[in-house]
């Protein structure tokens, strides 16, 4: 296999793993909603911690770095809480 091939398969994950994130995301506002509705905060820390608990464990199990998986986590966590602040405000919600 050439660089250029090995490249251009990086770049498809890369794109996979984009639109992973876009859709991970663009469930944020249907969550923002929920907890709207419910009552409860946007920032949950014991789910927070069960999905680390969960994303650590299964990188183990597939045999990659789970510290640096549960840093990537944790800032698609975020992000998701972000956005979830973004839809709760006025007329926001979906
Ligand atoms: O499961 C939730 O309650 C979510 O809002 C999702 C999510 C996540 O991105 O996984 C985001 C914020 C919470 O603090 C915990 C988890």
């Amino acid at each position: 296999m050439s660089l250029e091939t090995v490249r251009e398969e990086i770049r498809q994950i890369d794109e996979a793993i984009i639109g992973l994130i876009a859709r991970r995301q663009g469930i944020a506002g249907t969550m923002a909603r929920l907890k709207h509705e419910a009552k409860l905060p946007i920032h949950d820390e014991e789910q927070r911690a069960r999905v680390l608990d969960r994303v650590f464990n299964d990188a183990v199990e597939m045999r990659i770095d789970p510290v640096a998986v549960k840093k990537i986590f944790t800032i698609l966590i975020d992000m998701s809480e972000e956005k979830q602040h973004e839809c709760s405000g006025e007329g926001n919600l979906p």
